[in-house]
């Protein structure tokens, strides 16, 4: 079994738009939207995860951010623990800097189904909180 511990950006402007990307179509949770993120390199903060994996994935440089959750996870091959964290500074504007598809949804109208399993109750308490 493969442990993995990954740092992800829920990116949210002043209009409660969230930014989302699209997971490439040979990857785990293939096709899956999802928050910007990735694994923490050893030796990594959760924290420092995220501003590198945004500035890698996305193209923006994270100022300020607030953790908003832990989830862990059992998929068929793996066990996750994601630290999500809310960001709601940064420099620069968000994109698919890997060529990957991008989009901004009003976090009132995110579909849980749209995203790997282990984010269901992160999209129920942005939901309800929106
Ligand atoms: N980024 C991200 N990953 C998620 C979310 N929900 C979820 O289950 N995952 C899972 C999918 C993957 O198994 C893992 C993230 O790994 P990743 O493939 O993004 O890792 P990485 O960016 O470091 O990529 P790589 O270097 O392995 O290519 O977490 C989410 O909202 N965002
Ligand atoms: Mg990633």
């Amino acid at each position: 079994m493969k442990y993995l511990h990954i740092a992800v950006g829920i990116i949210r402007d002043a209009q409660q738009r969230i930014f989302l990307t699209q997971r490439s179509a040979d990857s785990h949770m293939a096709n899956k939207w999802e928050f910007a993120g990735g694994k923490l390199e050893s030796g990594e903060t959760a924290e420092q995860a995220l501003k590198r994996e945004l500035n890698e994935e996305v193209g923006i440089d994270a100022i300020s951010f607030l953790p908003f959750m832990t989830i862990e996870h059992q998929f068929d091959d793996r066990h996750v623990t994601i630290d999500f964290f809310i960001v709601e500074e940064w420099l620069g504007e968000p994109y698919g800097r890997e060529g990957q598809p991008q989009r901004w949804v009003a976090q009132s109208e995110l579909v849980a189904e749209e995203f790997p399993p282990a984010n269901a109750e992160v999209i129920a308490r942005l939901k309800a909180s929106a």
